[in-house]
């Protein structure tokens, strides 16, 4: 059962936009599967342009939120706004009411994802995989789909493989392509779950140079999930520890990294650093 609240949005409470890329606002959202109860009101914001990386333990629910977030999941109460838009909710008569297919499909453009397993499409070559979703969903013409599916292959450094079939690729390669199928999208806000977890030790760092050098020109909204503390430190303005369903401490990774104010944060990064 959805438990929205029954009020108008307090947009003029949002915090005024930096850039074109929206920011993220949960608002007490609440997530359960079954009895297990995954997010407790779950409060936090990332403002827009923010490249903002959440750690926390195993099972904690840190995939949770980015699979709400690509509406892969639906929360059991509270609000999620993507912008000064709700996402999880769309307004009716000055209301607040759950989302429809319609609201969802609006709003899910405006969001990409990059999965660790990269969920490329495995019967299609990449230059398809780069198209489909721009040709399907935003109605771009074949050409035009091509053009920026060959501009982002280049830029991943991929430009010679368009027309291999994902399965000949390395992890490393199927990464970037992922990287690419999901910015042919030209979302505004970006997710990355565990992108490198997947990968060989050797392709690790190349993906993640490619991505902070995205995450630096450009100027997405960036949410990403890593137990790569080094990465977290490099991609990200601000640093989230979530754990049991909230908001442990928040601050900049050296802060977070360097001085973590919390046992639960001194605790978990002990526990990486031994792993
Ligand atoms: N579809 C589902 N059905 C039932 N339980 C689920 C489902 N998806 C996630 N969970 C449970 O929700 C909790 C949070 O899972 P989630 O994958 O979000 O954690 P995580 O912090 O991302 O973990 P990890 O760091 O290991 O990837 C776990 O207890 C998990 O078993």
């Amino acid at each position: 059962m959805d438990k929205g609240p029954q009020s108008e949005p307090a947009a003029a409470d949002l915090p005024p936009q930096r850039s074109g890329a929206p920011g993220i606002h949960f608002e007490k959202v609440v997530k359960r599967f079954g009895d297990n109860v995954v997010l407790r009101e779950l409060d936090f914001t990332v403002e827009p342009g923010e490249r903002v990386t959440l750690i926390g333990p195993s099972g904690s629910g840190k995939t949770t939120i980015l699979r709400l977030l690509m509406t892969l999941e639906k929360a059991d109460g509270g609000v999620i706004r993507v912008g000064d838009r709700p996402l999880s909710h769309m307004e009716k008569n000055g209301k607040l009411v759950p989302a429809n297919e319609k609201h969802l499909h609006e709003m899910r453009k405006q969001i990409g994802m990059v999965f660790q397993q990269f969920n490329l499409f495995p019967n299609m070559n990449v230059m398809r995989n780069l198209t489909e979703g721009p040709i399907r969903v935003l109605g771009l013409s074949k050409e035009e789909a091509r053009e920026r599916a060959t501009r982002l292959l280049d830029m991943v450094g991929l430009g010679d493989k368009a027309e291999e079939h994902p399965t000949r690729l390395s992890g490393g390669q199927q990464q970037r392509v992922a990287i690419a199928r999901a910015l042919a999208m030209e979302p505004k806000v970006l997710l990355l779950d565990e992108v490198t977890s997947a990968l060989d030790p050797e392709l690790v760092v190349g993906v993640q140079d490619l991505l902070r050098d995205i995450a630096r020109q450009s100027d997405l909204t960036i949410l990403c999930v890593t137990h790569e503390m080094h990465f977290a430190k490099d991609i990200s303005d601000r640093v989230l520890m979530f754990d049991q369903g909230q908001i442990v401490e928040e601050g900049p990774p050296d802060q977070i990294f360097g001085e973590p104010s919390e046992q639960r944060t001194r605790d978990f990064l002990q526990a990486v650093l031994a792993s």
